[in-house]
């Protein structure tokens, strides 16, 4: 149900079979057999002959703390879910971020995203299907083309990253600058880093007040915080009010 990649060289191999590729079917990738992101990924693979990449229709092997509550809707076998895009530039915390909604527990990613990361989060009122696109320059270009799919787009920026917040403004400015009424959450994340920019300062530098009074709109400020704890009460609003836009979205 997400638009495909108009790009040859992508797996799954068999298009449109929607067999997995192998890191979707569980296979450490060779770089990173004990990379905790293993099964939450969807790295792209070696080349391969197909011309669409329709990633929500991968499968992924699930972190073992994330089988309960997260499941691609590909593997349950259900309909479409609510979906969700997560962009943001590189190393911003997108898969971080992710991973912690996903399990409620803190899990640092270690490695980019070569591609797509699409998780999957069961509420009691809503099933949410995430999209996290890497934020690498050469993935920028696929943002949008996910964009009129969405119900939601969460954008995370590095709060400290203070040298790249104009280009993470800019980007976030050019990517709904056609679409007036697509909810928008920001999480300024990394609050914990010293010389973080706090919300207020964070609200500056992406300018939120031009991007119009039509949409919904909030920032948060998130951090995710040493690995193995409890998420922090900031990312479990986060959490909820995502859950509540999808809810009212919908
Ligand atoms: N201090 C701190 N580090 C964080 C936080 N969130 C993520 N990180 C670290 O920042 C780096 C990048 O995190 P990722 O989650 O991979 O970032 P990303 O946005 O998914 O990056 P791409 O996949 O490359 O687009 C990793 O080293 C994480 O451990 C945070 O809140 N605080
Ligand atoms: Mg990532």
């Amino acid at each position: 149900s997400w638009p495909a990649v108009p790009r040859a060289g992508w797996c799954p191999r068999d298009p449109p079979s929607l067999r997995p590729c192998a890191c979707a079917a569980g296979a450490p990738r060779a770089s990173s057999a004990s990379s905790p992101r293993r099964g939450f990924c969807c790295a792209l693979q070696a080349p391969c002959s197909a011309s669409f990449f329709p990633p929500a229709l991968l499968s992924f092997a699930l972190a073992p703390a994330a089988r309960v509550n997260v499941l691609p809707l590909a593997l349950q076998g259900k309909g479409r879910g609510k979906q969700i895009l997560v962009l943001g530039l590189d190393g911003a915390g997108k898969s971080s971020v992710l991973h912690s909604l996903a399990t409620n527990r803190v899990k640092r990613s270690v490695a980019p995203t070569e591609g797509f990361n699409a998780v999957c989060i069961n509420t009691e009122e809503s099933q949410m299907e995430f999209l996290e696109i890497g934020g690498s320059e050469s993935l920028r270009s696929y943002w949008k083309m996910y964009l009129p799919k969405v119900l939601l787009l969460v954008y995370v920026v590095d709060s400290a990253d203070h040298a790249r917040l104009p280009v993470a403004k800019q980007l976030l400015h050019q990517l709904i600058q056609n679409n007036s009424t697509l909810p928008v959450v920001v999480l300024a994340n990394k609050q914990d880093l010293e010389g973080a920019y706090c919300i207020t300062d964070i609200h500056d530098a992406l300018a939120l007040s031009d991007i119009g009074d039509e949409r919904k709109m909030f920032l948060i400020g998130t951090h995710v915080a040493e690995d193995g704890s409890e998420i922090s009460s900031s990312m479990k609003d986060a959490k909820d009010l995502i859950g509540q836009l999808v809810l009212e979205t919908q």
